[in-house]
């Protein structure tokens, strides 16, 4: 089959886009989200997303090496694990871009106290590592997660948003194009993956695939959390 058939196939994840809109809504246009959009962003609270969110990638490093190792055992597509390597890069990019931005906007990122909605999403992670967790189900969490971030920065960069000048950059890192075609291969991974998987499989990962988006609410809630 050409790429680009692949590329315009409505997949499982497509399907769960569609029943789930209300649910990715809430993921990727939540209020933190539009603040930055509209320029109305606290700034105290985009200093502690900052810091929350570095503790946030150092703990998904271990995670996605899981993935990798599921997908090299796993996997009947060699490609996968090269797109999979191409996101531990991106986390080591992301790592050195984080310690950069924290120190123009005045954050210690060492005195950063991973707050409890991190945590939970921390450890749901480090559930999805285990050995019984198959790679269908660990690569389409691992989709969601970088699509919300995706889909939510390059909304604060549509031409009709207000996006404040200084918070460009952290927009780009995940609203870019090329962050969006990364986005689209972890998708037709996660597609093709569900397409062979059994049902009980299928069914498991839509429950993850819902899981994650809670837990991204719950993270950009973090935002303006009192402690
Ligand atoms: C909470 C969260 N979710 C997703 C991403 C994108 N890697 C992130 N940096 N932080």
């Amino acid at each position: 089959m050409e790429k680009h058939e692949k590329t315009n196939k409505i997949g499982i994840v497509d399907k769960w886009l569609k029943k789930h809109s209300v649910a990715y809504s809430g993921a990727t246009r939540h209020p933190f989200i539009h603040s930055i959009r509209h320029g109305t962003v606290d700034l105290s609270s985009f200093k502690r997303w900052l810091g929350q969110d570095y503790v946030f990638v150092r703990a998904s490093v271990p995670f996605l090496a899981s993935v990798l190792l599921k997908a090299w055992k796993e996997s009947d597509d060699s490609s996968d694990v090269e797109v999979i390597l191409g996101g531990l890069a991106a986390f080591n990019d992301e790592l050195a871009w984080f310690k950069k931005e924290a120190s123009k906007w005045d954050v210690s990122l060492s005195d950063v106290v991973p707050l409890d909605a991190n945590l939970r999403y921390c450890s749901f992670l480090e559930s999805l590592m285990s050995s019984d967790i198959e790679y269908t189900v660990a690569i389409t969490a691992f989709w969601a997660s970088e699509t919300v971030y995706q889909d939510s920065f390059a909304h604060c960069l549509e031409d009709n948003s207000n996006t404040p000048e200084e918070l460009r950059e952290t927009c780009e890192r995940w609203g870019n194009d090329g962050f969006g075609q990364y986005c689209l291969s972890l998708r037709e991974i996660a597609n093709r993956s569900l397409e062979k998987a059994p049902a009980d499989v299928v069914s498991k990962a839509e429950v993850v695939f819902l899981r994650v988006l809670e837990y991204e609410v719950e993270f950009w809630n973090m935002s303006h959390a009192e402690t």
